[in-house]
């Protein structure tokens, strides 16, 4: 052996170390790693392995260093001791692969760190809401109640406005350009058209009257009953005594919040009063009316009410009039994700994704903004647990059945069984992209599949026309089994890079690692100048940037990079075969 062969097979022998410890002193965790997050093999060398160590693995990657060191100390002790020349080049060598390794944690602490500043950077800028802040409206009294706009099996809902809670002005120039409101235009007469852009502007607030049968008319007891739907109610939505009951207990299990979100709903307010009598009521909900107002009507008489920002429609109203453009539909499948991560970061879990239940506008661009909206069979238990104990048949595992995940419809109650909402959200999700990219949801229709007994392969390709890597985040949040399934975050992230981040992902070799952060401080350069110019604020794309930079996480950011080109080298090798 030559000793510049021996050179190499010592650099090679110090890499091994590495992949040692990630794919045998790992143990099962190498296994699992391979078998549940990419079921590859060989191709987990080209995409650098130790990229995709998830923080809790760190203890073998510790214990690696120190199996190096001995190494390294034992190998030089025998190497200088008498070694021929060509062992102790391969000894050298093998120091220098261990030198990698110091040099690759290095360059992890150094990108960990990186991310942490940019999120900092991010956090610090918040999510401002589309309405002027307001201090009162907790009374109906206070709104103007307008025509009604939508209704569900749980509630009516109405276009409302408020004198002290106008439209920010400029900025929510939207619902002027919303082509949505161009599409009832286009059906309606020039009078009507001039209505509907002036409802919105009119009504810039909906309020959505719960029908309440069951739940008593004690404040309290309603507030209990219907607490999911609190669950994205902002910090101000209730009055102080109210909020008080509340955190004092005395309802059992007090709901949890979520932050604001851009592509999660916010209600502004939240309050009981006696149900009125509104427009369309006897015509569309008498049996939910109190007997105060219908003799028949089996109502209670007071209810709960929530105000919220008034959307031009749902999804499921434009993707039926409109297929969007590719481009804008990757934006949409996004937000579905962003939405849908940030819950799940907070412990929630919706339970009823559909296109109905999915709010639309439009920024100043024209690019529609998707808002997760009906939060009344979602999971947000106190502790943010995302598995519910299911030890009952009596236990709700959410609304839409056609949308729910394999592990979800399933689960067969008994005692000890929980069933993990972590990423049933983020399946349904990928079920409603295939109608945001002009197809037929695969799970809906008498021949549509059964999310119960769906086999992987039987799912229906989508048009070439959809970008690959939208095509293969689709597939993989589709698998049955949720261990093989990408999280929302990681799914979210792996669009941002295939829609940014390019450039990231070209020749990911050694220096993978710095490429990634290297792109992620130009990102957040860009979206800082583009804010700092006041003109994107608002838009889509800067929403979701910002919302990308202020929750990076490392791992799930390379878990990503590994699921792309993971997937990159299947469709290769695909077109290689064909
Ligand atoms: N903020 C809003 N702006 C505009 N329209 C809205 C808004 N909120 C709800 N709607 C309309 O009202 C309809 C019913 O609302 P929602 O889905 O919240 O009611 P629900 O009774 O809880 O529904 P479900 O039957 O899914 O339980 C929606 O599909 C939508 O058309």
């Amino acid at each position: 052996m030559s000793v510049k062969h021996a050179i190499s097979r010592g650099l090679e022998l110090g890499r091994s170390v590495l992949q040692l410890g990630l794919f045998k002193s790992g143990g099962r965790f190498a296994a699992k790693l391979r078998a549940d997050r990419f079921r590859v093999g060989p191709s987990v060398r080209t995409v650098q392995p130790q990229a995709f160590l998830p923080s809790r693995y760190r203890y073998y990657r510790t214990s690696l260093k120190g199996l190096a060191a001995q190494l390294q100390s034992a190998g030089f002790r025998r190497g200088f001791t008498g070694g021929s020349p060509r062992n102790r080049a391969v000894f050298l060598a093998f120091g220098l692969g261990v030198g990698l390794i110091e040099q690759q944690l290095e360059e992890d602490r150094k990108s960990a760190a990186t991310c942490r500043e940019i999120q900092a950077v991010f956090r610090k800028k918040g999510f401002q809401s589309p309405l002027k802040p307001f201090t009162s409206g907790y009374k109906l009294e206070d709104y103007v109640i307008g025509n009604q706009i939508g209704k569900g099996s749980n509630a009516a809902v109405y276009e409302a406005a408020a004198p002290f809670a106008p439209p920010k002005k400029k900025k929510n120039h939207d619902d002027r350009t919303s082509p949505l409101v161009q599409i009832n235009e286009e059906e309606e007469s020039q009078r009507t058209q001039s209505l509907s852009c002036c409802s919105l502007r009119n009504f810039p607030l909906a309020i959505k009257m719960m029908w309440n049968f069951g739940a008593g008319s004690s404040s309290e007891a309603i507030l209990k009953s219907m607490s999911q739907e609190l669950v994205p109610a902002g910090p101000l939505a209730m009055k102080q005594e109210k909020e008080q009951i509340i955190l004092d207990g005395h309802f059992g299990v007090v709901p949890k919040r979520v932050s604001a979100h851009p592509n999660v709903i916010r209600v502004f307010r939240a309050f009981t009063a006696d149900v009125p009598l509104l427009p369309c009521a006897l015509e569309e909900y008498p049996d939910v009316l109190p007997a105060r107002l219908n003799p028949a009507g089996l109502g209670n008489n007071r209810t709960l009410f929530l105000v919220m920002k008034n959307y031009p429609g749902t999804l499921r109203q434009y993707l039926a009039a409109y297929t969007p453009e590719r481009r804008h539909a990757s934006l949409m499948a996004l937000q579905l994700l962003e939405g849908v991560a940030h819950l799940c970061r907070q412990g929630v879990a919706h339970r009823d994704l559909k296109s109905d239940n999915v709010l639309l506008e439009f920024d100043s661009d024209g690019v529609p903004r998707l808002v997760i909206t009906d939060f009344g069979c979602c999971l947000a238990q106190r502790d943010s647990s995302l598995q519910l104990p299911f030890n009952s048949m009596w236990v709700s595992r959410g609304g839409n059945a056609s949308l729910m995940a394999p592990e979800v419809v399933t689960a067969v109650p008994g005692s000890g069984v929980f069933i993990d909402y972590s990423k049933a959200d983020a399946w349904a999700a990928a079920a409603i992209s295939y109608e945001i990219f002009g197809q037929q949801n695969p799970f809906y229709g008498a021949q549509g599949l059964d999310s119960r007994t769906y086999r992987e392969d039987q799912l229906p390709l989508l048009p070439s026309a959809v970008p690959a890597d939208v095509q293969l985040v689709i597939k993989l949040l589709l698998r049955r089994n949720p261990s093989k399934r990408p999280s929302a975050c990681v799914a979210a992230n792996m669009l941002h890079l295939s829609l940014w981040g390019q450039r990231a992902l070209v020749n990911q070799d050694s220096a993978g690692m710095k490429k990634l952060a290297d792109w992620l401080l130009c990102q957040s350069a860009v979206v800082l100048l583009k804010g700092c110019r006041g003109s994107s604020g608002n838009r889509v794309e800067a929403e979701l940037q910002r919302s990308f930079l202020s929750n990076l996480d490392l791992e799930d950011l390379r878990t990503a990079v590994g699921f792309l080109l993971y997937g990159r080298e299947q469709h290769q090798a695909c077109i290689m075969s064909a």
